[in-house]
């Protein structure tokens, strides 16, 4: 990697509040038979500057929570803002430019684009926004994920890692107030997803974006300054400094536990 990171404890001081999501309930299939509760009132906050990994058993909802965190789903109750701002209300149209400017995703398979070039493809959310494409600053971002050799090649030309690297380049490029990453790691092989999370690292820590990462694996989760567990739909607990080992065993309990925080005032819970 070229990039250095800052090591772990070196934490930007407290700040502005990047995510916050108010008793947000999803139910998947709502009216029908097969009805499912995905997320039942969930509540959280998280500051600018944070690195949040999700985990919780298959089926305990961390999917739909990211979706609906990301504007991509809409939740059926509950609130949630970004940067101070209501993505809740509003029509497609409204939510789909809100995501533009606010959010960035990296997804498992990468979801880039197999006819354009590395540069293309992480320019591509300034295009679709309508934002002026600043070549100096694509090339900048690339050198930073380590892709300055790889301008003009395709995606099938790339390694998962790599290719991985220019999906995390194409979320930041638009300087996104939150980052959203669904298993990033899933589908690398160990070194590959050391240099991913690395970088998600390097995000948060130097370049004080906020991270919220999806994941099944204790080790990625070790690299998030804190990971928030799901269980059937509600969080049911926070680890803050996790160690690969402790994740793994909170994770073996997790059906022991229940629903963490005492509603407030503001119907925010404590302790998330
Ligand atoms: N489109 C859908 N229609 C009906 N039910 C759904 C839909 N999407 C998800 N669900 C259900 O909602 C619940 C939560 O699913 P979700 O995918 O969010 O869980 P997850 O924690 O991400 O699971 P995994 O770790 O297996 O990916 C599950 O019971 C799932 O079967």
């Amino acid at each position: 990697m070229t990039m250095s990171f800052l090591r772990r404890g070196d934490r930007p001081a407290p700040s502005a509040e990047a995510l916050r999501l108010v008793s947000v309930t999803k139910v998947h299939g709502a009216g029908g038979e097969n009805a499912v509760t995905a997320l039942d009132g969930v509540s959280l906050s998280l500051r600018t500057g944070s690195f949040t990994a999700v985990m919780g058993p298959s089926g305990s909802g961390k999917s739909t929570l990211l979706q609906c965190a990301a504007g991509l789903d809409r939740p059926d109750r509950g609130i949630i803002m970004v940067d101070g701002e209501e993505m809740t209300g509003g029509n497609e149209t409204e939510l789909a430019k809100f995501r533009r400017r606010r959010i960035g995703f990296v997804f498992q398979q990468y979801n880039l684009l197999p006819t354009l070039t590395v540069a293309q493809n992480t320019t591509l959310p300034l295009r679709l926004a309508g934002r002026r494409v600043d070549r100096k600053r694509a090339r900048e971002i690339l050198a930073q994920v380590g892709l300055a050799d790889r301008l003009h090649h395709r995606p099938d030309q790339l390694s998962g890692g790599q290719r991985q690297r220019v999906a995390i380049a194409r979320a930041l490029v638009t300087e996104p107030s939150v980052v959203f990453a669904d298993e990033p790691t899933g589908a690398l092989d160990t070194r590959s997803a050391r240099d991913v999370l690395e970088l998600l690292q390097d995000a948060v820590h130097i370049h004080r974006r906020t991270v919220v990462m999806v994941t099944h694996d204790p080790v990625a989760a070790s690299y998030a300054d804190a990971v928030l567990f799901l269980a059937d739909g509600r969080l049911v607990g926070r680890m803050d400094d996790p160690r690969a080992d402790a994740v793994a065993e909170r994770l073996a309990h997790l059906g022991d536990e229940v629903p963490i925080g005492r509603p407030l005032a503001d119907g925010v819970r404590a302790g998330v």
